[in-house]
């Protein structure tokens, strides 16, 4: 990818290549003729042409492999294409095809996109990622230590094609990573196609050196970029983020993003049962990153709220493999979970393991909340006990892909005679009940947090600015004007939603004392982020060679400068 690339090199360059658009002039200067058919396409044509090709494959799978080869040879044709069909391509490029295409990553591979470091090279770190370009070149990075090996770099680039796509980061600035540490998946070892190391995963104080390297050589080489962990396994992200948030900007989107998703579709359910945050009584179904991100989002709100910490702590109950999280086995959980055992006396009358029935009869939560990846967890009989109790019990089934749900939108309102308010981790069909069908809301971690954060240059990512995208967010609920629609906005909508979380965020940095761009004031910012959001548009001829722009602005060339 290189200004005044030629010929073959520019129909190659992914960002600056225009296919059948670029006009006869462009095909003359840049050494396309013969390289090109005669007709010449708009950007309009081109995205008609590539639905006709989209629609005509038969699966998943393949349409996702379909459109990230676009994304190989021509990103601006890519983004627009995903912009005139956002709500049907979303779950092709995203969740739940996404998790597929990682399975199948080394199958299906034709041609490495992205940043690939491993475990072996540690001392080669620096360089590789040197390639990606000088200081200010990069504003974003996604990193993942991928637990299913190097097809994890799939989950980094999908991530940035999000923030592109819904908060218009500029796809040019940023570098998805995978960093191969190995993989524990047997499947992935005895598969003799698999591209990653071949080996179980490194852990501890090796483990350790190489993120240290990792992101030590991206402060040095990219000091304003903002790094975003991505998919880190329940013992390290927390930890991780813990080590560097107070050495660059950096945030867990699976801990903090789900966060404030999770808090955003919350906020709405609450106003619509016509309670506050701090009456809730909330079960978390799976305590591990997602699980206790969520717990930790939410206190942070009671807190900020003026509960003190251990008010706000009684009313979780968060629930792992061996049951409820007790006291009694403290020394057995995680440092994200100990926070939120409770006392053993509370359930002295309990022989073993307490289930989610158990909890779920004597708790009589108001919110449920599933990030276990155990499908059908929330049972019928669990889902009525629930409904039994509570007026509008709040039931959120998170794990993603679609195959791993605790329960499926249109049986938890079936089960619950039409009074549960739902959002899941994936897209859904409308649940229908009594004759009226009901949107159900995707609560996915995918924000404008990132977008803030670069555009505000913060120096750090505190949890405050996170909040800050969560209010914003909620204040959006379709539920606030009406409460039989849905808990969130509709992704369709996701762009505004976006910039408008962007703004917030930015505004909360200044706030801070973090943000260190120069930033307009309150009524000139939704402006200022619009003029630096990506847009996917073809470059005029002096983006693409300014050499031979100039020279045709003279009058050099016999042609115009803009196309
Ligand atoms: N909707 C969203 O925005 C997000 C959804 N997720 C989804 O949430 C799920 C969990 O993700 P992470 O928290 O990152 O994974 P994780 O591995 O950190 O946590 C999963 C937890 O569930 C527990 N668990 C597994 N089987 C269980 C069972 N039968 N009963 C009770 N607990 C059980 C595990 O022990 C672990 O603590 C995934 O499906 C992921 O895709 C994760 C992040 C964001
Ligand atoms: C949404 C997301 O980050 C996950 O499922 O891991
Ligand atoms: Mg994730």
């Amino acid at each position: 990818m290189r200004i005044g690339d030629k010929g073959k090199a520019l129909l190659n360059s992914p960002f600056f290549n225009k296919g059948t658009a670029f006009s006869h002039d462009e095909r003359r200067i840049f050494k396309l003729e013969g390289l090109l058919p005669a007709g010449v396409s708009t950007l309009d044509t081109q995205s008609k042409r590539a639905y006709e090709q989209f629609q005509s494959i038969p699966t998943p799978l393949l349409k996702n492999s379909f459109l990230l080869s676009m994304h190989d040879q021509n990103e601006v044709l890519f983004y627009r294409l995903l912009y005139d069909h956002l709500k049907e391509m979303m779950p092709i490029i995203y969740t739940p095809t996404e998790g597929e295409a990682i399975q199948h990553y080394s199958r299906q591979f034709r041609r490495p996109e992205g940043c690939f470091l491993n475990i072996d090279e540690p001392e080669k770190v620096e360089d590789e990622l040197r390639a990606w370009g000088d200081r200010d070149d990069i504003d974003y990075i996604i990193v993942t230590d991928s637990e299913e090996g190097v097809g994890g770099i799939g989950i980094s680039i999908a991530k940035l094609v999000l923030m592109t796509l819904c908060a218009g980061l500029h796809p040019n600035r940023t570098i998805p990573v995978v960093l191969d540490v190995g993989t524990n998946n047997e499947d992935l070892l005895k598969d003799d196609l698999y591209l990653g190391l071949r080996r179980t995963r490194v852990e501890g104080e090796r483990y350790d050196l190489f993120i240290d390297t990792f992101v030590n050589a991206v402060k040095k080489l990219f000091p304003r970029a903002v790094l975003h962990f991505e998919d880190f396994g329940l013992n390290n992200g927390r930890r991780l983020l813990a080590n560097y948030r107070t050495k660059l900007p950096c945030f867990n989107d699976d801990l903090q993003g789900t966060g404030a998703v999770t808090q955003a579709a919350i906020t709405a359910a609450v106003w619509v049962t016509k309670s506050k945050l701090t009456d809730q009584r909330i079960v978390i179904f799976g305590a591990g990153t997602a699980g206790t991100g969520i717990a930790d989002h939410l206190h942070y709100s009671m807190t900020e709220d003026g509960k003190s910490e251990e008010d706000a702590r009684s009313l979780f109950w968060l629930i792992d493999k061996p049951g409820l999280l007790l006291k009694s086995r403290r020394d057995k959980l995680t440092e994200g979970q100990k926070p939120y055992a409770r006392p053993d006396e509370e359930w002295k009358e309990m022989k073993g393991e307490i289930s989610l029935l158990d909890v779920v009869k004597k708790v009589k939560p108001t919110i449920l909340i599933g990030c276990s990846t155990k499908p059908g967890a929330f049972t019928k009989e669990i889902v009525e006990e629930m409904a039994r109790n509570v007026e509008r019990p709040i039931i959120f089934p998170l794990s993603n892909p679609t195959s791993l749900h605790e329960a499926q939108p249109q049986d938890l309102k079936t089960w619950s005679k039409g009074k549960a308010l739902i959002a899941a981790g994936s897209p859904f069909p409308p649940a229908e009940y009594n004759g009226k069908t009901y949107d159900i809301s995707q609560a996915n971690n995918a924000l404008g947090i990132g977008l803030g954060a670069v555009l505000s240059r913060t120096s750090r990512l505190p949890q405050s600015l996170i909040d800050a995208a969560a209010k914003a967010l909620a204040q959006l609920s379709p539920a606030l004007n009406d409460p039989d629609q849905a808990l969130l906005p509709d992704i369709k909508d996701i762009r505004h939603v976006s910039t408008y979380i962007a703004v917030a965020v930015i505004s909360k940095a200044v706030e801070e004392g973090c943000a260190t761009a120069k930033v307009p004031n309150e009524n000139k910012l939704l402006e200022w982020v619009h003029a630096q959001q990506f847009k996917p548009e073809y470059r005029e001829l002096k983006k693409i060679n300014p050499e031979i722009a100039g020279k045709a602005e003279k009058g050099e060339l016999g042609m115009k400068a803009s196309h």
